[in-house]
């Protein structure tokens, strides 16, 4: 199946291939619209987490405690991941998808779960109705991988991926301690020396009838933590209280960060990990990468115990290890929050 940066390219395409319509298809009530940010997404300045007075780190921690129960969302500023790395970042991905097919096909293994995969839609094997999106997906850790061209892809994302890295614990243990645990407690209890880092490159070319299709359907991450910067404002929509918002930066020096499965269910439920979507627009390419922050591949992840009370939130998991429930979820169709429920529910 060929790739939909090469459709959008063809001169004559005013209208999408059917197998692209998602909303004829699902969600119709749902519909493209979005409520704008209004509704005020929080914010979070990164420094404040090691701030020398007391009232003040403890007042960003609250903040941050607050963002991940009420939004599962927030958006990080004076993250300290220098503007021009993220520009660099952005860039050799997309002359990654600037290459032709068959140069690219090079890093397009079968298997879900390789550590390097080019690929479009979501799981096209599956998929009912496609995407319009190409992906590269790439392991960063605890192994490291790149693709082999374009040059000096390796050099940046080496660089990309340790700084972020940094950024994810750091921002974890304020949410330890924001569950009223050690500052360490979600790193030692998650290996996160050896965490399971991924980095999911998203193009979405200029779609005829973007009305139509759907870049990345509605989903939450696998993982505790998703980091994701873009080369343009909007076509992210979170979903707040049952309406999608529309997310927009003030500053193209944001990084949007969201809690994902894993850590909702560490902490029992009271951190809610998004449901979130992109959409497309006719005009211009979007890239956004996305870096799934999760517990060393071989974690079996359960609630903290310190954290279950009065079983609010279910105690019966698949059992699998981060790394097999990351295979199941990649071998199925995506679909809303499916990954948290019981294996046998969850197919
Ligand atoms: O492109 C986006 O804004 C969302 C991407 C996303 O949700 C993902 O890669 O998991
Ligand atoms: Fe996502």
């Amino acid at each position: 199946m060929g790739c939909v940066k090469d459709l959008a390219e063809l001169n004559d395409l005013t209208s999408i291939p059917t197998k692209y319509t998602y909303f004829n298809t699902f969600d119709q009530e749902d519909g493209i619209d979005a409520v704008a940010a209004e509704e005020k997404i929080p914010i979070i300045d990164f420094p404040l987490l090691n701030s020398a007075i007391p009232d003040q780190r403890a007042k960003v921690i609250q903040d941050l405690g607050k963002a991940c129960q009420d939004w599962g969302f927030f958006m990080l500023v004076n993250h300290g991941v220098p503007e021009s790395l993220m520009e660099r970042m952005l860039a050799i991905c997309q002359e990654f998808f600037n290459q032709p097919e068959d140069v690219k096909l090079q890093s397009a293994e079968e298997h879900v779960l390789a550590p390097l995969r080019y690929g479009t839609s979501f799981n096209p094997s599956v998929d009912k109705v496609f995407f319009w999106r190409d992906f590269l997906r790439i392991w960063m850790h605890p192994q490291f991988y790149s693709p082999p061209t374009p040059a000096g892809f390796s050099e940046i994302a080496m660089e990309y991926s340790q700084r972020t890295r940094q950024v994810a614990r750091e921002l974890l243990r304020g949410i330890s301690q924001s569950l009223g645990l050690e500052e360490c407690y979600i790193d030692k209890a998650m290996e996160m020396d050896s965490c399971f880092q991924i980095l999911v490159a998203n193009l979405y070319p200029p779609c005829p009838q973007p009305e139509l299709a759907m870049g990345f359907p509605p989903h939450s991450d696998t993982g505790l933590l998703t980091l994701l910067i873009q080369n343009q404002n909007g076509g992210l929509q979170v979903n707040h209280n049952g309406k999608w918002v529309n997310v927009h930066v003030s500053s193209p020096n944001t990084i949007l960060v969201n809690v994902a499965d894993h850590l909702e269910r560490l902490s029992n439920g009271k951190y809610k990990s998004v449901l979130h979507r992109a959409i497309v627009n006719n005009k211009t390419t979007r890239i956004s990468l996305a870096e799934t922050h999760g517990p060393c591949p071989d974690k079996i992840v359960t609630p903290v115990a310190e954290l279950v009370e009065n079983e609010t939130y279910p105690a019966v998991y698949p059992g699998m290890t981060y790394k097999e429930e990351m295979y199941s979820r990649l071998s199925n169709q995506i679909a809303g929050k499916s990954h948290l429920e019981p294996l046998h529910e969850s197919t």
